[in-house]
């Protein structure tokens, strides 16, 4: 979600060193066990402690006949309070817990960004993305993995079958949702939801003005206005290391190794033995007995594939890496992207700078759980809508509205990496004190990307070629947002509280189109356009022998045994909503899967 909030860093500091003197809760709980050592040899070796590494070590883990090393790149979560507090999590983008990646220039693309590329930050610890992450509960519809389990040709992927999965992960805290069919309660992962501030409230009876009502956008029909659901519990940032990983970590039989970034698999007559690592400057090669496991996330898998021989047999060719497998790896790159209307309101119902960074924001945290610094990413209200007629026959939205409550700025803005010469001519959202942004994200896009290796070199971060807005279709759902934002701001509600959109002139380099006319927008996104952070499917699961796949719908990698991939990458199809949730899903089956356990019966009641 979004990363616009101003840090001011100093500040930021005085006060989350104030947070761990004050009242540290993690003060009398004792720290999980990382390895100091490792051995020679595993069962399984998972290679990513990101969201779905943490749940699929831990979960493999259960059985004590089985030893699993899990090998993480980036340091433990352990006693940081970035990892704790909810909106903290964006004080670790562009520190070393983040990979910072940055995508390539393009034609037609970034035109208004610094340097005209995107920044896509991905954390680099355990809980991978899931500890800097905006914490959004969303599993998406069920057409979304009806559609992949037709594809794959088996029907375990369908939605009556995830859903098993995804109640299994669940302790749903929501009033109401304990007991609903759809939800879990004895799972290690809390869902609950924020006190919301006024401004919440307000969009909420706005989208009532509608017609839309306040559902369980993760229940029986998504489409409506709602109250985020977030992992979150006691008030605190929960990801799957936390909820997963730190119970088990004490365990003879796992051993979770940070600090420690795999160069590659090894792979030898087409079996995969084990990875090679570099830990403490050193390179250790650990070898698997049954099987390797990546789970390093959309961008770290494809790139650690293809440096192990296992990609587009050309691509690798070009590099003199020896082909094990040629198989599309790093192609099939989809990303959510979402675009910013600012709003600007009279009233102060939305939060501002000030509460975020004040200490009475801390105190109001720590004393009373609400407040600004409790919600992740300014985050509170979202909305699913269905725009096209497709979508609308089968309950399928395609477009997504979140709402981040504060005035999107200069400041904001600049966080956002807009160019200066952009920030300059938005000068005027400065003269409102309060607002929102209304954000609408694309769902489903038609635009595909691809990752390519910059080199041989382990250490050399792959190229990301977005290539967002690269169909018709996508720009116009994202059109189609900017109409509901609009019917929004005009509802009685909205208007009660002086909402109106924040510009109202055209900018310098789209000002030969006609203002709001649909070629301006397009004109302005082609400027700005941002992700939502939702990268997948760069290790694409298909049915076996799909020239497009990279992995079957077991997680095996297609010509290669012993290796499979389990997490983001391999979405055959972004879901429609966030993803986090999904790849933890996607943890939990390979979990089931890889040591041949049947997988959890259907929920018949759907
Ligand atoms: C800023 C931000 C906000 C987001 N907001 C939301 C949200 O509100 N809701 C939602 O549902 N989703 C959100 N997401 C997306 C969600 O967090 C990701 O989809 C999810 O974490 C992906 O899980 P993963 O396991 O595939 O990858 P990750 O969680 O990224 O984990 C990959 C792990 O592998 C490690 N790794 C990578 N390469 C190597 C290597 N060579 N050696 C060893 N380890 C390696 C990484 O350090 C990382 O720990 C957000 C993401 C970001 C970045």
């Amino acid at each position: 979600m979004v990363n616009l909030i101003v840090v001011k860093p100093t500040i930021f500091a005085a006060l989350t060193a104030l947070a761990i003197d004050l009242l540290h809760t993690n003060f009398f709980q004792r720290e999980p066990r990382v390895a100091t050592t490792i051995n020679a040899t595993y069962d399984f070796i998972v290679v990513g402690g990101g969201a779905a590494g943490s749940t699929l070590a831990a979960r493999l883990s259960e059985n004590q006949d089985a030893t699993v090393l899990l090998l993480e790149a980036g340091p433990s979560d352990w006693g940081n309070p970035k990892f704790e507090i909810p909106a903290l999590g964006m004080l670790a983008y562009d520190t070393d817990l983040d990979w910072a990646y940055t995508t390539e220039r393009q034609d037609g693309l970034f035109k208004g960004m610094e340097d005209e590329r995107s920044r896509w930050p991905r954390g680099k610890v355990l809980g991978g993305s899931g500890s800097i992450n905006a914490m959004m509960v969303a599993r998406g519809s069920r057409h979304d993995y009806d559609r992949w389990a037709d594809y794959t040709g088996d029907q375990t992927w369908n939605y009556r079958h995830v859903l098993s999965y995804f109640k299994k992960m669940e302790d749903m805290q929501v009033e109401g949702l304990r007991d609903s069919a759809y939800h879990g309660k004895d799972g290690p992962l809390t869902i609950n939801w924020m006190n919301s501030g006024p401004l919440s409230e307000k969009l909420i009876e706005a989208g009532h003005d509608l017609g839309f009502s306040n559902n369980d956008y993760n229940g029986k029909s998504m489409e409506g206005y709602f109250h985020v659901q977030n992992n979150v519990a006691n008030q605190k940032r929960l990801s799957s290391s936390k909820a997963y990983l730190h119970p088990a970590m004490e365990r003879p039989n796992l051993d979770v190794a940070v600090n420690s970034h795999v160069q590659k698999v090894v792979i030898v007559n087409k079996r995969a033995v084990g990875v090679e690592v570099i830990r403490n400057g050193r390179k250790l090669t650990v070898s698997a007995r049954k099987e390797v496991i990546l789970s390093a996330g959309a961008i770290g898998s494809p790139h650690i594939l293809m440096l192990s021989g296992v990609g587009p047999r050309k691509h690798l060719e070009d590099l003199h890496i020896p082909v094990a497998a040629d198989l599309p790896v790093g192609e099939n790159l989809q990303d959510h992207v979402m675009v910013d209307i600012a709003v600007m309101i009279n009233e102060s119902y939305s939060y501002r700078m000030d509460d975020f960074t004040s200490p009475w924001a801390l105190m109001q945290y720590y004393l009373f759980g609400s407040g600004a610094l409790h919600v992740p990413n300014a985050l509170e209200v979202g909305s699913f809508h269905k725009v096209t007629p497709e979508s609308k026959e089968k309950d399928w939205p395609d477009l997504q509205l979140n709402f981040m409550n504060l005035a999107s700025n200069t400041d904001v803005l600049r966080q956002a990496r807009v160019k200066k010469e952009l920030i300059e001519e938005m000068k005027h959202r400065d003269e409102y004190e309060f607002g929102f942004s209304c954000l609408p994200h694309l769902l489903r896009p038609e635009s595909r990307g691809r990752i390519t290796l910059a080199s041989r070199d382990p250490f050399d971060y792959p190229l990301i070629k977005a290539n967002y807005l690269d169909s018709q279709y996508d720009i116009d759902i994202l059109f189609k947002g900017v109409e509901v934002c609009k019917k929004l701001i005009k509802t009685k509600t909205m208007q009660s509280i002086g909402a109106k959109i924040a510009d109202t002139k055209p900018f310098s380099s789209c000002k030969h189109h006609e203002f709001d006319s649909r070629d301006y927008w397009e004109c302005l996104w082609r400027h700005v356009v941002l992700t939502a952070y939702h990268p997948v499917g760069t290790c694409k699961m298909g049915p076996e022998g799909d020239p497009t796949a990279v992995v079957d719908s077991q997680f095996r990698v297609q010509g290669i045994s012993g290796l499979r991939v389990a997490d983001a990458s391999i979405m055959p199809w972004v879901i429609s909503g966030n993803t986090h949730i999904p790849t933890i899903m996607i943890a939990e089956k390979a979990a089931d899967t890889i040591p041949g356990k049947q997988p959890l019966p259907p929920q018949d009641f759907l």
